[in-house]
């Protein structure tokens, strides 16, 4: 099997290891089968595929599009390094409000699954890093949603604070005070 597959630490949360090819080209690696994925419990089908850069210290997040558009999404980082959190705000969790994070990077090329119904984010820990996710749902700007990444109920421990942060994101509300 192309992949390794472990839980993470919340639930539903899926972290994935490809198994990566190198020789003196280069690499390859499959980054997505549908016939490994499925019986792992990551159920497309993905109907958008999703590419960013972000320079270092861009923080993005943390996004979510409400029902019926909730995404599952599959990221990975084809370039540099990003810190990817996600928070569980499904309201039936018994992980409700609760964030985790892991490195993502071009070097490990690990890849994470974050069902619909969390909020996900990321820091970019050096320039021209490059986020490439596939998502379950559309996007739809009605739906675009959030929570403020520096939510002090969430408390996400950021690898540092001095980040660039849109204004969309900035005026995005606290948890409390989620509609
Ligand atoms: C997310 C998205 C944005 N856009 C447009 C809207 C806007 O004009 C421009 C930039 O949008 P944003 O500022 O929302 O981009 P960004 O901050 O990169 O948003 C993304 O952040 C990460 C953390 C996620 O999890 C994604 O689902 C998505 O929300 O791109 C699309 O056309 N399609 C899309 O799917």
């Amino acid at each position: 099997m192309p992949f390794s597959f472990f839980s993470g630490e919340l639930p539903g949360l899926i972290i994935i290891e490809p198994r990566v090819f190198p020789d003196d080209r280069g690499f390859f690696l499959e980054t997505f089968k549908e016939s490994d994925f499925t019986p792992a419990g990551i159920s497309g089908p993905f109907v958008q595929d999703n590419h960013s850069r972000s320079s270092r210290g861009v923080l993005r997040g943390l996004h979510f599009q409400k029902e019926p558009h909730a995404q599952g999404k599959l990221v990975r980082v084809s370039r540099g390094v990003a810190w990817d959190v996600a928070v569980d705000l499904r309201n039936s969790s018994p992980a409700y409000g609760k964030w985790t994070a892991l490195e993502l990077s071009e070097d490990n090329q690990r890849m994470v699954y974050i069902p619909p119904g969390f909020a996900h984010g990321f820091l970019a820990l050096e320039d021209d890093t490059e986020l490439q996710y596939k998502c379950t749902a559309e996007y739809k700007g009605d739906a675009d949603a959030g929570v403020r990444w520096d939510d002090p109920d969430i408390a996400i421990d950021w690898p540092f604070t001095d980040v660039i942060v849109s204004e969309k994101d900035m005026s995005l509300p606290y948890l409390k005070d989620l509609a």
